[in-house]
């Protein structure tokens, strides 16, 4: 439903010197590059959530979507059309199939709920009574069908976002992006957002891309997720798999910020990167599916003579899968150790191996 196929993102960024000192006829422009290569494929249907850091190009890869930031190179397709060749007119008759709510709500406030939600349709150049039957069954889909004669500024954040919504929605799209659409919002407002997208989804086949910044968000909704940084695509996988085997560094650090599972301070001071004769690998574990009801620890004793010490673990539902996590201390020989690892490894465990530390036994 969207396709990204090489969108690179130049800004380039007008120098302010003026005079012999300018350096050159362009004063001293620079070029920031926001995005580099991205290649996204986003099935009719799905929810897929592309997270990163502040500053890592999230906002200029949604904007490039319905084309509000014109990509430097690549091209972009929705709904099987390609946007980058159209001319202004067919631009803007393709973005009536491409929905997009923001941060801070974006509505007018010197109108009404409804005449907010009526006002894309109005540009459509629909009829009145039309207007009046397809703005009516989305407020009630958003939940605020008693706030029609409202103004935003008689609305909380979370209602400013379902009108938003009900808007996006209003000239039937086949996609919404949002940007950040839930990062003013306390966690409980949040949590009532994200369950109306989903219904959104499920409801209506709605293929959703949405920006944010935060794991929580892409737990609660997404089907696949992209990590993005420095304008570039560093990983994309299945929830269920970006939360159990991240591949990169900084994917490892968005789960164990989200998770909290870190070694214990003192141990992290005792880790040694290389192994030794008389060393212990610590390692972080990874385990979804069959793996949770699986006895593997104790396994891990009586068929490779390994003991664990677990120094942290915890269990999480991500959609319909358990993932389980772990952090411990394997405890035997070097060799021992090596095929503990081989044999959880051979039962899809993620293994992750922190370090090492003396042995004390
Ligand atoms: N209009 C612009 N002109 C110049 N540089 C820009 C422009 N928009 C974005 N940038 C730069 O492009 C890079 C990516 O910015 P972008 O806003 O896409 O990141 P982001 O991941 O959305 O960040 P945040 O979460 O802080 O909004 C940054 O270095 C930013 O300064």
């Amino acid at each position: 439903m969207i396709r990204l196929h090489n969108v690179s993102k130049t800004f380039v960024i007008k120098g302010r010197k003026r005079g012999p000192d300018a350096g050159g006829p362009d004063g001293g422009a620079r070029t920031v590059q926001a995005l580099k290569n991205v290649d996204l494929h986003v099935p009719q249907g799905q929810i897929h959530g592309v997270i990163g850091l502040s500053g890592a190009g999230k906002s200029t890869l949604i904007r490039c979507i319905n084309l509000l930031e014109r990509p430097t190179s690549g091209s972009v397709s929705v709904d099987g059309q390609e946007l980058t060749g159209l001319s202004r007119q067919a631009l803007n008759q393709a973005r009536h199939r491409i929905g997009m709510i923001f941060q801070h709500f974006n509505l007018l406030t010197n109108r009404t709920v409804f005449a907010n939600v009526a006002l894309p349709l109005q540009l459509m150049g629909m009829k009145r009574a039309e207007i009046r039957e397809r703005v009516a069954p989305l407020l009630e889909l958003v939940g605020l069908a008693d706030k029609a004669g409202q103004y935003p500024a008689q609305l909380s954040g979370g209602q400013k976002q379902r009108v938003a919504i009900a808007r996006a929605l209003a000239s039937r799209p086949k996609v919404l992006l949002c940007d950040e659409a839930t990062s003013a919002l306390d966690p409980q407002t949040t949590g009532s957002i994200l369950a109306l997208l989903r219904d959104i989804n499920q409801r209506l086949g709605l293929t959703i891309l949405l920006i944010t910044h935060e794991m929580e968000v892409v737990k609660s909704i997404c089907h696949r997720a992209s990590l993005i940084s420095g304008g570039e695509l560093v990983e994309e996988a299945d929830v269920g798999d970006f939360f159990t085997a991240p591949r990169t560094r900084l994917g490892r650090e968005f789960l164990n910020d989200f998770l909290q599972l870190e070694p214990p301070r003192a141990l992290i001071d005792q880790l040694e990167a290389t192994p030794g004769e008389q060393t212990h690998p610590v390692v972080r574990l990874a385990f979804s599916g069959d793996a949770v009801s699986t006895p593997l620890i104790s396994r891990l004793a009586r068929e490779c003579g390994v003991d664990v010490s677990i120094l942290q673990a915890k269990v999480e539902s991500i959609q319909d899968r358990t993932l389980g996590l772990m952090i411990a201390e394997l405890m035997g020989s070097p060799i021992k150790t090596r095929e503990a690892i081989d044999y959880l490894e051979s039962h899809d465990l993620h293994v992750e191996v922190l370090g090492h530390v003396q042995r004390t036994d």
